[in-house]
């Protein structure tokens, strides 16, 4: 119990009682240069204390690095493995006596490994020293150039270079054309120079042609091209499925110059065609003879999605008094289903395509009769014209039954120039005829009084006598739109859209 008498005083702050103190030495004697110059000497005494304790361990160790290089020159593996173990367990040695008595090591397994070794054989690492092999080169190539053109420099203080200097700026332009600046691809440039006017040139055509990509990139995702449909259209059919309207869209039929036509198919029985109008404004263009004047179309974009509705609403038109054409089945902005005309999934070519050889003169008559049958029907019981009817309009089913097709631009009768387009799908068909020919056709004077009951003549040309009579016998109503055509066209459309729609589901809760 004698630590008990004063536990403090021997072992206060846990510490062991045989730990060595070192000697505590006041602030004065520190600064004094006399302690300082002892220090010295006795830290020389410890080093050659320390020398003579190797020496006498392993001989003379003042051994140089070279020292320690071998010389393998007639050895076999093993024994340069085996003498490179010797040296290494002698070095190993070395730094655990010298850090025995300083507390530092120096242990570099390392420089014992044979070179061959060291590198890595991977073939990454291979190339990573390849290419770094080839950077080198070439700023190696870069630096001389520099330097050479260090050297033509004026000395002098005229020598002093700016940003200005062409030379830098030509370097400084080239570096941020070909590396970050700009988003064109420039391929691999470095180290030449452009001068300013170049580089800002660059610069503005690479802004300008990134916004162009930007907008491209926006029409294409919105554009319905040759080949595909846009995501809208995707979509809108993805919906169809899922309600039920068919089951599966499989290829496209054909692609028009306005449109892609694609087959669907329900339970594999039914056939649909899908028309999707194009939504490229280049495409409209065309299409529009009388709606280019409509000054009400400012945006021509919305006009693209009345072409699928006329086309559904003259179809169901002309189904609905039991016309060749295929039946209307749904519509919604630019995309139209309808019927498919054809056999076994394969579409009716269009008169243009029929291989005409294999047929006699009869059969050819009677497709011929069909035709104009069609236009005559159109015309009196339906109040239409077809307005672009020829053999790419035309489709033959193989039971040699004739159809007719793509009627967006169809016009009601009460437009001002139905009959001027009337004469002109008469010398389509009378012309096509003509050439497969069809004997006793008739002329186009007769097949206008046919269609029509007018009482055209003759001797005079059809369009000229079409003509004066569209200029006498145009009503009041239509004088009023004279010059917009398409006004009227349009009212007569809407008035009957509004009829055809159904009532709403609303209507008994409003
Ligand atoms: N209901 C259909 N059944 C089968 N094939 C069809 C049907 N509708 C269109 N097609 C095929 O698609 C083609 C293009 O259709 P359509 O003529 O209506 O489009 P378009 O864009 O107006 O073409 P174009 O400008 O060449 O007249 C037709 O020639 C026809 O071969």
């Amino acid at each position: 119990m004698a630590n008990c008498d004063n536990p403090w005083k021997k072992n206060a702050w846990g510490k062991k009682e045989d730990v060595v103190e070192e000697p505590v030495v006041s602030f004065i004697d520190v600064m004094s240069e006399e302690y300082i110059e002892d220090m010295g000497a006795q830290e020389k005494l410890e080093e050659e204390r320390y020398m003579k304790q190797l020496e006498q361990m392993f001989g003379d160790t003042s051994t140089s690095d070279d020292q320690f290089s071998l010389n393998t020159e007639g050895m076999t593996d093993e024994e340069v493995a085996m003498a490179l173990q010797r040296h290494f367990d002698r070095e190993q040695d070395v730094a655990r006596a010298v850090a025995s008595s300083s507390g530092v090591v120096h242990f570099a397994p390392d420089r014992y490994l044979p070179k061959t070794l060291q590198e890595t054989d991977s073939e990454e690492e291979d190339d990573d020293a390849l290419r770094q092999a080839a950077t080198d080169l070439l700023y190696a190539k870069l630096d001389a150039e520099n330097a050479s053109e260090t050297r033509l420099r004026p000395e002098g203080t005229s020598a002093s270079r700016t940003k200005h200097d062409t030379g830098v700026s030509g370097r400084r332009n080239a570096d941020k054309t070909f590396n970050d600046r700009n988003t064109l691809p420039t391929g691999d440039m470095v180290g030449d120079k452009l001068n300013n006017k170049v580089f800002n040139k660059l610069m503005a055509f690479s802004k300008s042609e990134s916004k162009r990509q930007m907008r491209q990139n926006d029409k294409e995702e919105k554009a319905t091209t040759d080949t595909s449909v846009d995501n809208d259209t995707r979509l809108l059919l993805y919906k169809w499925i899922n309600q039920g309207v068919f089951d599966s869209v499989d290829g496209i039929i054909a692609t028009g110059k306005e449109s892609a036509v694609l087959h669907a198919a329900q339970h594999s029985a039914t056939s649909y065609a899908i028309k999707v109008y194009k939504t490229t404004l280049s495409e409209f263009k065309n299409r529009s003879e009388y709606v280019k004047d409509d000054f009400r179309f400012k945006n021509p974009r919305g006009v693209l999605k009345i072409w699928a509705e006329r086309e559904f609403m003259n179809l169901t038109r002309m189904a609905k008094h039991g016309l060749p054409c295929p039946q209307p089945i749904k519509v919604r902005r630019n995309v139209l289903v309808m019927s498919f005309v054809g056999a076994d999934g394969l579409a009716a070519p269009r008169l243009k395509n029929v291989e005409w050889e294999f047929f006699t003169d009869e059969e050819r008559r009677a497709v011929f009769e069909q035709v104009q049958t069609i236009m005559c029907r159109m015309y009196k019981e339906c109040l239409l014209v077809h307005a672009d009817l020829s053999e790419f309009n035309l489709l033959l089913t193989p039971d040699n039954k004739v159809h007719v097709i793509d009627v967006s631009q169809a016009m009601d009768l009460s437009h001002p120039r139905s009959l001027q387009f009337l004469t002109r799908d008469i010398q389509n068909v009378i012309a096509f005829f003509t050439r497969l020919g069809v004997q006793n056709l008739p002329t186009h004077v007769q097949l206008f009084n046919l269609i029509t009951d007018l009482e055209m003549v003759e001797d005079h040309d059809l369009l000229v006598q079409v003509e004066q009579f569209s200029e006498e016998n145009r009503s009041a109503d239509l004088r009023h739109d004279k010059s917009r055509p398409a006004d009227m066209e349009l009212k007569k459309y809407s008035e009957e859209k509004k009829a055809n729609r159904e009532p709403s589901p609303a209507r008994e809760y409003n």
